[in-house]
């Protein structure tokens, strides 16, 4: 997959799905997937990405995945180009019929847009699949609408994904997205607290726009130089050891004993195992991990 950063390019002959796709769920993977089915047709497949991050534009949510995490999660089947487009508030402004000149047919020389029935954009939304049908006529492209993809009959939407996630219910954001929730980040220095009672962990930095799923300790895999990892992840407070009001994401990583800082991890997070208390000391907090460790290692095996 190509990547382009930013809204400076030119291509023809393509085949283009455009939107936020925060979250890549199983809604934009039907939509991802009838896009690169198009291949059969010699045009270039380009998901174009609006990249909300807050140097783009001010006030955005956070995010469930960054344009890093979408390259990551589109995984073995990916179309010919990524876009991530900068959502500019200039961007925010542009009318829907505009940015179908502008970008779709003038900067893209797209053929066929494929999008599902439930697509907006544009200015205050104005802009749906009835825009995008009525300007195909007139700027010489097909238009590929497809029925929204559903669970128990509501519509799989990136909002609903985040509500699951404000809930605690992450076994049903993991099934609303069609895979496993990932955390990408790089090893930063903790406090060196955990490894005085063999409990080392590697601390995640994540771009602060990032969702953070409800606090408390996970069952997770690490990828790290491609090699698969158990290991279980507190993420929140840390009661116990400091005051401190600031989200850690620490994961004791089984088995394991490198240094890996400054190290590229995607944290997969595969479920909730308990919600962080306080204990009187970090020695307290070991005991309670030693528990949880031999409760999961079954699971973790299975899930590896
Ligand atoms: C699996 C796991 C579970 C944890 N559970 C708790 C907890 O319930 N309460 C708490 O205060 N801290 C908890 N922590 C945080 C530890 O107290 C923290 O990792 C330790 O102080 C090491 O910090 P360091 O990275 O600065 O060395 C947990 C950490 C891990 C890795
Ligand atoms: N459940 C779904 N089924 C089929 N297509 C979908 C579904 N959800 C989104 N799409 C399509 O995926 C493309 C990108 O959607 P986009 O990310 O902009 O919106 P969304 O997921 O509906 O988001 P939100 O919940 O943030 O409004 C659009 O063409 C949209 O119609």
């Amino acid at each position: 997959m190509r990547l382009i950063n930013g809204n400076d390019f030119k291509m023809d002959n393509t085949c283009v799905a455009f939107g936020q796709f925060d979250g890549l769920h199983r809604g934009h993977r039907a939509v991802i997937d009838k896009l690169i089915e198009q291949k059969n047709k010699n045009l270039t497949s380009v998901m174009l990405s609006f990249d909300y991050n807050p140097t783009n534009i001010f006030g955005v949510n956070d995010v469930i995945y960054t344009e890093e995490e979408k390259q990551i999660i589109l995984g073995e089947n990916p179309p010919d180009v990524m876009i991530s487009y900068p959502f500019t508030s200039e961007m925010a402004a542009m009318k829907a019929e505009v940015f179908i000149k502008d970008i779709l047919v003038d900067q893209l020389g797209v053929k066929v847009v494929v999008a599902g029935e439930n697509c907006r954009f544009g200015k205050d939304c104005s802009g749906n699949i009835e825009t995008l049908k009525h300007y195909a006529s007139i700027y010489g492209y097909d238009v590929i609408c497809l029925e929204t993809i559903k669970e128990n009959e509501q519509t799989i939407t990136s909002s609903i994904i985040r509500e699951a996630f404000e809930e605690g219910f992450l076994d049903k954001a993991n099934h609303l997205l069609g895979h496993i929730f990932k955390m990408l980040g790089e090893v930063v220095h903790g406090k060196a607290i955990g490894r005085t009672v063999g409990m080392p962990t590697a601390n995640l930095g994540v771009p602060s726009n990032k969702l953070i799923p409800k606090h408390g300790v996970y069952a997770t895999l690490s990828e790290i130089d491609g090699e698969v990892l158990q290991g279980l992840t507190n993420i929140g407070l840390r009661p116990s050891v400091d005051d401190h009001s600031y989200v850690t994401i620490e994961t004791f990583l089984l088995d394991f004993s490198r240094s890996i800082y400054g190290k590229k991890i995607t944290l997969d997070v595969h479920s909730y195992i308990r919600g962080v208390q306080k204990f009187k000391n970090i020695d307290e907090v070991k005991n309670q991990v030693d528990k949880d460790i031999e409760s999961i290692r079954s699971y973790l095996n299975a899930i590896q």
